[in-house]
């Protein structure tokens, strides 16, 4: 396809999702350089926006469609999700424009192709305000996993856990399109400098909703960019992942052990409690992770962290009660952060949270032999999930008698705190309630 206009990129990359490549990393690969700002935007708006409402869009299609969705051919189809994705959600974009651009995009094809997208979204268009969707209270699975475009396994299950009104709040907030959030490096700038710098970069920014340290980048250049990005003065983070390193409460001098620790995104932030003093042994698995932790540390000018390719798993018994606190920030389903990472409602199953439940109690137990007496070990996941979080914790405690539960309020925000319930150990963060990444963290004490 040579086709250079957004619409066709859009349309190319969706293909290769489709093909199993990640959204964010088929954008990374096509969003070259010399793509003006407004192009990669727009881009970027379409194919996670295809990602996200992959469901209703078909669903919509189908409506009116003599054939069926799963016999159009691929680069057709994604031409016209494209298209009623911007008819549907974009009111930005005139709907002729969205038809043209998408029925150019389908002239690759044919002239039947191209026939074939004119006369469906036009059709679409003028039908839009009457296209009938399930009944909630008739349907309510398929009606939430068609609306909001969910696998009907992950809406089932929320409707259980949770019941039909928060589930579907939850989904709304997954489909938002979050905020960049970053975390200042305190150990190279001061807030308030970092922000005069942001300004003078073209940077608009807001400050976090809960912690000092945190700003959200509401429009600029892309991050990777700017100046102040490349001298290590701000780490890109959500809010819920920095809650984290302030629960662990790790103070200078201390030392640490992060056992599932790259990129580095949580390391760093504990070294910057810690004011870059004392030492924490960073592990990972994987060799390549290893070498973005090391990156990050570099630009960042972190200094006390040792980080080193291993199991976490595999016991390395000399260093067995040697550690005042340990993080486990283990692998999970990532169920809550479907607002970053769309292609997560498609590429996870049910199973998923099954099998990482069992690799998640084992990486924790394996890790509670490095905590002291006295000394604290903190277990974090970016899931809402309870079978990955309170019910680990639970099984923990029960198999654990040396450990219990902490008091974490005074670790966090006061706007936070205050919400917890006895005996206040853990807490689940979630977006529709927080307006942040979905987020668990539980802090528990090796007795003396
Ligand atoms: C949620 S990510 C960690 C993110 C990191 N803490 C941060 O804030 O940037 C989980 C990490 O666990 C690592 N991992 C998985 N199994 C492991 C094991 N048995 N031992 C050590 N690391 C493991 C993965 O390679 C992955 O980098």
């Amino acid at each position: 396809m040579k086709n250079k206009s957004p619409r066709a990129i859009a349309v190319k990359i969706l293909t290769e999702v489709e093909k199993g490549s990640y959204s964010n990393l088929a954008l990374n690969r096509h969003l070259t350089p010399e793509i003006e700002k407004e192009d990669r935007a727009l881009i970027t708006e379409l194919v996670y926006g295809v990602v996200k409402y992959r469901v209703r869009l078909d669903y919509v299609l189908s409506k009116f469609s003599k054939v069926k969705i799963s016999s159009i051919h691929p680069v057709v189809l994604n031409s016209l999700r494209v298209g009623l994705y911007q008819i549907l959600f974009l009111d930005k974009i005139p709907d002729y424009a969205a038809v043209n651009e998408s029925v150019n995009v389908a002239k690759s094809f044919g002239k039947r192709a191209a026939g074939f997208v004119n006369g469906i979204l036009r059709n679409v268009i003028r039908n839009k305000d009457v296209i009938d969707y399930p009944e909630p209270a008739k349907e309510p699975v398929r009606y939430l996993s068609i609306y909001y475009s969910f696998p009907e396994w992950m809406v089932r299950r929320w409707i259980e856990l949770f019941g039909f009104d928060f589930t579907e709040s939850l989904l709304s907030a997954f489909n938002e399109k979050p905020k960049l959030c970053v975390r200042v490096n305190e150990l190279k700038i001061k807030k308030d400098d970092l922000k005069s710098l942001l300004n003078k970069e073209g940077v608009k920014w807001s400050s976090g909703l809960f912690l000092e340290e945190a700003l959200y980048i509401e429009d600029g250049p892309p991050l990777t960019r700017l100046e102040s990005f490349k001298r290590g003065y701000f780490q890109p983070q959500d809010e819920s992942s920095m809650l984290v390193a302030r629960v662990l409460g790790a103070k200078g001098e201390e030392r640490v052990l992060d056992v599932a620790a790259a990129p580095g995104g949580k390391t760093t932030h504990i070294a910057q409690l810690m004011k870059n003093t004392g030492r924490i042994h960073a592990w990972d698995l994987h060799p390549h992770r290893i070498e973005l932790l090391k990156e990050t540390c570099r630009r960042l000018g972190v200094t006390i962290v040792h980080p080193e390719v291993r199991d976490a798993k595999i016991p390395d018994t000399k260093s067995f009660v040697q550690f005042d606190k340990v993080l486990v920030d283990a692998p999970c389903s990532g169920l809550g952060v479907i607002r970053r990472k769309p292609d997560i409602k498609w590429t996870k199953k049910p199973e998923d949270v099954v099998n990482l439940k069992r690799e998640q109690f084992e990486l924790l137990s394996a890790s509670s032999k490095y905590v002291k007496p006295g000394g604290a070990i903190v277990y974090s996941t970016c899931s809402i999930e309870p079978e990955e979080n309170e019910k680990v914790i639970e099984k923990f405690l029960q198999e654990n008698r040396d450990f219990e539960p902490d008091d974490i309020r005074p670790f966090l925000p006061k706007a936070l705190s205050g919400e917890l319930k006895e005996p206040y150990g853990y807490i689940q963060i979630y977006p529709n309630v927080h307006g942040l990444d979905g987020f668990f963290i539980a802090r528990l004490i090796r007795r003396q």
